[in-house]
């Protein structure tokens, strides 16, 4: 199965469009966790598990991991989700671009070292740092079109032929880039009319859309700038606001109340809510 099927299916089961962004930091780390020498592994499977009802894909941002040598525990994660929760979409964040022979080993180190079922990466180097990706065409590859930050607009949005930059990249994924239906655009939840101007421009296009919790991003105003008439079409990610809703022993259940009631809000605000597939949630 595809990445865009597994998505497709994880949308419509789960009844969400909320993606749960997996960025441990130990120094928030619950005071039980502190000092072990699994913390990271087990601070994401405990939020991923319980978060789990309420989501339709994981995204581990691999800097969070490789910033305390804990690599190791990535894996660990992936393979944890991938048999805990096999029809969640794992997408790793990595965010990687590079000359094609280098990114033929960031694809390698994503699909087959973690297995996921997407990346995110960045289209400043252009087609053949993209063209590796391509050769897994089950894959999905999420490219950054107009990120959440304030500074994304020095190069975004600069006028390239008379339009925006991030719209010459939206336009290039979607004409040239997609050609096996694996892409996906990143476009920050900050930006709600960016967001409605790739959607009008890309179609149905599955869109990674960050910013919304700790950065502040308007649910409903990213909802209805970004959804596809179906009222799906969006990975809508969390991290920070779900991860440290408490920082006591209660982690669990406060990340999952967290993840619940953002799912909800999404939820309020979608054109068309799928009825849930199982018992309610
Ligand atoms: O690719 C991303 O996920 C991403 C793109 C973007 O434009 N902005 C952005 O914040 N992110 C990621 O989203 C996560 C932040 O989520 P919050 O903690 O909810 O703000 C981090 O992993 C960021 O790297």
């Amino acid at each position: 199965m595809s990445f865009i099927q597994k998505l497709e299916q994880a949308w419509a089961s789960s009844d969400s469009l909320l993606t749960v962004g997996l960025d441990p930091d130990p120094a928030r780390f619950p005071a039980g966790l502190r000092g072990r020498r699994d913390a990271i592994f087990e601070f994401c499977a405990g939020i991923a598990d319980a978060c789990a009802p309420y989501a339709s894909s994981f995204k581990p941002q691999i800097a969070y991991f490789a910033a305390q040598r804990a690599e190791d525990q990535l894996e660990a994660l992936c393979a944890h989700l991938r048999t805990r929760h096999p029809d969640i979409p794992i997408v790793l964040d990595a965010k990687r671009g590079d000359i094609g022979s280098t990114a033929q080993q960031y694809a390698i180190e994503a699909f087959e070292r973690y297995g996921a079922d997407a990346v995110t990466v960045s289209p400043y180097m252009g087609s053949d740092s993209i063209e590796p990706y391509l050769e897994w065409p089950d894959r999905g590859i999420l490219v950054l079109c107009r990120t959440s930050n304030p500074g994304g607009s020095d190069l975004q949005f600069l006028e390239v032929e008379g339009e925006p930059l991030y719209l010459r990249v939206a336009g290039l994924v979607a004409d040239r880039w997609n050609r096996h239906g694996q892409c996906g655009l990143v476009v920050g939840a900050t930006f709600p009319a960016e967001l409605a101007a790739v959607r009008g421009r890309v179609g149905s296009m599955p869109l990674l859309v960050p910013g919304i919790g700790a950065q502040g991003g308007d649910i409903p105003a990213t909802v209805e700038a970004g959804c596809t008439a179906g009222g799906t079409g969006m990975m809508i990610n969390s991290a920070r606001a779900i991860l440290y809703a408490s920082g006591g022993d209660d982690w669990r259940e406060a990340a999952a109340a967290a993840a619940r009631a953002t799912r909800d809000a999404i939820n309020a605000a979608r054109p068309v809510s799928a009825p849930p597939s199982g018992t309610s949630r």
